[in-house]
Parts: C-alpha cells; sequence; structure tokens
C-alpha cells in the first residue's frame, strides 16, 4: 500500500488563497442533485487530552460494513466481474491474520502473476464523478491528489447506490483500524513510550488542518456541492483512515496513488516481498507471488518494508514478535545544554538542516550512519570544533557528503551517548509494560472495555517490540563493543 508519506498532509495541500483567486475560474451548477445524498452524521476528531473524550466510542459512518464482515464481499466480487474483472484463483474469505482476506481457490505457483485489476476499475485523482461539478471545483482550485480522492470517496458514498462504486464503498470497513480513530488520552496512555504517539498526533492534526482548509476555501463556498452534513470531520477521519490503509502507489505508472478494488483486499505479510504494481502488457494491476500457495492458503503481499510502528500508524496492526525484519525503533537524541560548545555545535546542524533534537531509527541490524554523526558531534570536545561542519554534515540525510567518518578518540563515548538514549528509553517502555496490567481509561459499556482491550494488546506488542531493538542493541555493545561499529554499515 502507498508509502503514507508526511509530508502529503501537510498544509502545502492547497494553494494559498492568493493563488486561488487568479486561477478560479467562473463554472455554472446544475442545482441540487438529482439524486437523493446520504447525509453523515457530524462530530469532530477530539485532540484534547480530556479523560471523557476517552471513554467516548467515536461514532461511524453510516456506510460500509463491520470490519469483519463478509456480508457485502459477495456483492462486491460479482459486481467486479460483471465490470471486466478476470477470473480468479482467489476469493474474500473470513481469514486469521487480518480478518477478511484473499484465500487461493487452487494451487498457486511461485512467480505466477496475479489480479489483472483493469484501470476502468481503479479510482485515481481523474476517476469521473457522480457529482461532476464537485469534481470540476476540486481540480480549479489544484487540489493534491490525497486530499482530492478523500472528498471523492466521501462524495461517492453519499450517493449509496447511483454511484458506480457503491459495492466497492459496501464492502470498506465502516471504521478502519486507524490511529485516527485514537483519542489524545489513548494516545497519551498507551503510547508514551513511543515516538508513534507523536507521529499519530501530527497526522491527525494534519488530517483535521487538511480539512478544515479544504471547509474554509472550498466548501463554505460552494455548500450546495459540499454539505456540511456529508463533508465534515467525521467523514473525513474515515476517508483519510481508508486511504492511509488501502492506498496504493503504483511505481510503473510513475509512482501514480490509487486504490485498486479486490487488490486491497490482500494483507499483509512480512516473510513476502511481493507488491502491486500496473502491468503494461497485460493492461492490468497485478502482483507476483515469491512463494507458492494452497488451495485454502491466505495469499499475502508486503506493504513495504516498514517497521511496527509505522504498520500500526497507517493499518492498525502490529506484525507478531520477531517476525517483521525490517521493524526499527525511532529514538530521539539531544546537544546537552551545558555542552560548552552547544552554540557551535548547534550552528553547524542548522546549517545543515538539523536541530538540537533528532529523532533517528535503530534497526535490528544496527543505526544509521548519521546516527553515528550525530553522536560524535554530541560528545566531541571542544578541541575538535574545526570537524563540527563533517559531522553536522554526516548527520544530516540530506547531503550526499560522506557519511562513515570515524573519530577512534571519541568513539567510546559516542557509542556509551546512544546506549545512554537506549537505556532512558528502555525504562519508559518498562514502566509502560509493567503498568499495563493494572491500566485503566473509564469504561462504561462492554463495547468500550473491548476496545480498550484491543488498543491495550496493539500498544504492549508495538512496545515490546521496540524495547526488544534496545535491548538488542544494548546486548551487542556490552558483549563485543566493536561490532556495532561494523553493523553500522550493514544499514
Ligand atoms: C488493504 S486492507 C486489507 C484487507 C482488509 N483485511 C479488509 O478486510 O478490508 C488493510 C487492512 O487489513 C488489515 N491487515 C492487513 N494485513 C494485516 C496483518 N498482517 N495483520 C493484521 N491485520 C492486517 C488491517 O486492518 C489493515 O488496515
Amino acid at each position: 500500500m502507498a508509502e503514507a508519506c508526511r509530508i502529503i498532509l501537510n498544509a502545502t495541500f492547497l494553494p494559498s488563497l492568493h493563488s486561488l483567486h487568479k486561477t478560479h475560474k467562473k463554472v455554472s451548477y446544475s442545482q441540487p442533485f438529482l439524486h437523493k445524498r446520504h447525509p453523515a452524521i457530524q462530530c469532530s476528531i477530539s485532540t484534547s487530552s480530556d479523560t471523557k473524550a476517552a471513554a467516548k466510542v467515536s461514532e461511524t459512518v453510516p456506510w460500509g460494513c463491520d470490519i469483519d464482515s463478509l456480508e457485502n464481499a459477495e456483492a462486491l466480487q460479482k459486481w467486479l466481474s460483471d465490470s471486466g474483472l478476470p477470473p480468479q484463483k482467489m476469493a474474500i474469505q473470513k481469514v486469521e491474520v487480518g480478518e477478511r482476506g484473499l484465500v487461493a481457490l487452487k494451487n498457486i505457483r511461485k512467480g505466477e502473476m496475479l489480479l489483472f485489476v483493469p484501470p476502468s476499475l481503479v479510482i485515481a485523482a481523474d476517476s469521473e464523478w457522480s457529482c461532476p461539478e464537485a469534481g470540476e471545483v476540486l481540480k480549479q482550485y489544484s487540489v493534491p491528489d490525497w486530499p482530492l480522492l478523500a472528498t471523492y470517496l466521501i462524495s461517492e458514498a453519499s450517493f449509496e447506490k447511483s454511484s458506480r462504486w457503491s459495492n466497492y464503498i459496501s464492502a470498506l470497513p465502516r471504521q478502519p483500524y486507524s490511529l485516527l480513530y485514537w483519542t489524545r488520552a489513548e494516545l497519551d496512555t498507551y503510547l508514551e513510550a513511543s515516538q508513534i504517539r507523536e507521529r499519530a498526533i501530527e497526522r491527525i492534526t494534519n488530517v483535521t488542518g487538511t480539512y478544515n482548509d479544504l471547509r474554509l476555501r472550498i466548501f463554505s463556498k460552494y455548500p450546495h456541492l459540499f454539505p456540511e452534513e456529508v463533508f465534515n470531520m467525521e467523514t473525513f477521519k474515515w476517508s483519510f483512515g481508508i486511504l492511509f490503509s488501502r492506498l496504493v502507489r503504483l511505481p510503473s505508472m510513475d509512482g501514480r496513488v490509487a486504490l485498486v478494488p479486490w487488490a486491497d483486499m490482500l494483507n499483509h505479510s512480512c516473510e513476502v516481498e511481493t507488491f502491486l504494481d500496473y502491468d503494461k502488457s497485460s493492461k492490468g494491476v497485478v502482483f507476483t507471488t515469491d512463494r507458492p500457495y494452497q488451495p485454502g492458503e491466505q495469499v499475502f503481499i508486503s506493504y513495504g518494508r516498514k517497521s511496527n510502528g509505522e504498520l500500526l500508524l497507517s493499518y492498525g496492526f502490529v506484525p507478531r514478535e520477531g517476525t517483521n525484519p525490517s521493524d526499527s525503533v525511532e529514538l530521539s537524541f539531544s546537544l546537552k545544554k551545558s555542552d560548552k560548545c552547544y552554540k557551535e555545535k548547534l550552528a553547524a546542524l542548522k546549517k545543515h538542516g538539523l536541530s538540537a533534537s533528532q529523532c533517528f531509527p535503530l534497526q535490528v541490524t544496527g543505526w544509521p550512519l548519521e546516527l553515528m554523526a550525530y553522536a560524535y558531534l554530541a560528545v566531541s570536545p571542544p578541541s575538535m570544533s574545526r570537524q563540527f561542519e563533517e559531522m553536522a554534515a554526516a548527520a544530516s540525510n540530506k547531503t550526499t557528503t560522506n557519511k562513515n567518518i570515524t573519530y577512534p578518540d571519541i568513539e567510546e563515548q559516542a557509542l556509551q551517548f546512544i546506549l545512554d538514549s537506549c537505556e532512558s528509553s528502555i525504562s519508559k517502555y518498562t514502566k509502560f509494560l509493567q503498568a499495563s496490567g493494572s491500566m485503566d481509561l473509564d469504561v462504561t459499556s462492554p463495547k468500550q472495555l473491548n476496545r480498550r482491550l484491543f488498543l491495550k494488546q496493539l500498544a504492549v506488542d508495538l512496545c515490546s517490540s521496540e524495547r526488544r531493538i534496545l535491548f538488542r542493541a544494548q546486548y551487542v555493545k556490552k558483549k563485543n563493543p566493536f561490532f556495532f561499529c561494523s553493523m553500522i554499515l550493514l544499514i
């Protein structure tokens, strides 16, 4: 599925008001739709940390189905084959990993190409709107692909059976597993130890900001096309949740992003390397198996080499501990304010687009050269001030300078600097994992109790896997102080 890129959701989503005025042409609109639209409930994402918000079970949109329901899957399969999907060797079934997934009906060979979803069944930025006037407005405002697709999905959903995507939308989860649905109190309580909490807050803020931007600049000007009872924070939370967990980037189409019905029923496995792409010769979205499957076995693809935290953030699940070779943990490092050369070091970092506090990923196989360079800078004495610049450049992933720098005299201190940060992080994880047994949020119904247990389990799984990487770094350093230096080169 698509790389859920942070910059996609920043405030540059929409052109500035100034350029909007320049590009906005007058268009005429047909009056209230011929089709009756389905109004959606209204409520807002809470980023406040009050406990009442934690107790509140989020409202859901009135379309889609339960996340584990096969209710609408048969209708989806029939509609897809009537609309040009060739006969398939897989069917949608209930599965153990991922609730619903595609299961082999026949023997599937390693190296076999599957799916062949034609472009006519793919939802992309140029798809036709059931309300063409709404699509026209967004085009004039040059709305980028992600917010455009989010709006498109809501618009089509609201047209119910009149939309050509109605069978697809009915089979989508009404509430995707997504950190967008976690309240601020839940994020604070369950993900306090992990940097993923920051990423989730940032993402929720970006989604909220994007919706508010669209509302202010476009929806409020065309209320007959974008009525608030349909286009509101709750429906945007749903549509972004769907995009984060199902949108694919197709490398052979210049990285175009698209929703690919049917293909998006495939679940992720860390043990396979195969991914979705457009195949020019068969003119369809395909993937090539990298292992054989027997009838009854679930077929998997890879959503990309993502850490457990990234998988939780976009897809709402955490793989079983120790099964993800791409797992990593983000660690935050800071220059000491008491450092005699604090100002000079900070200036060198700033020159290369870095700041006094930086996050770096620590993997099971080692850590990036950039982190070692940052550690050298953090521990280097005033006598090495001439090297600050070189260290800061190597610590930045924006420069192409040599990153493989070594300073034998301060190597031990630099490694200790990294391990001290591991240690303080480990103690945060341990505190959370020990407390998780007795942890409680306001619970007033069985539904909330299930939710609480579910979120807690996800957080425990994430924190255990992140702590495991930190323990490994500590262990390797203690066993063989020079081993980690060679591991750094593996990344
Ligand atoms: C692209 S959809 C796959 C189809 C999905 N299972 C469905 O029924 O609609 C991605 C979602 O599937 C689930 N999923 C995919 N791979 C999974 C895995 N390895 N473990 C648990 N859930 C998974 C997650 O809920 C994720 O957000």
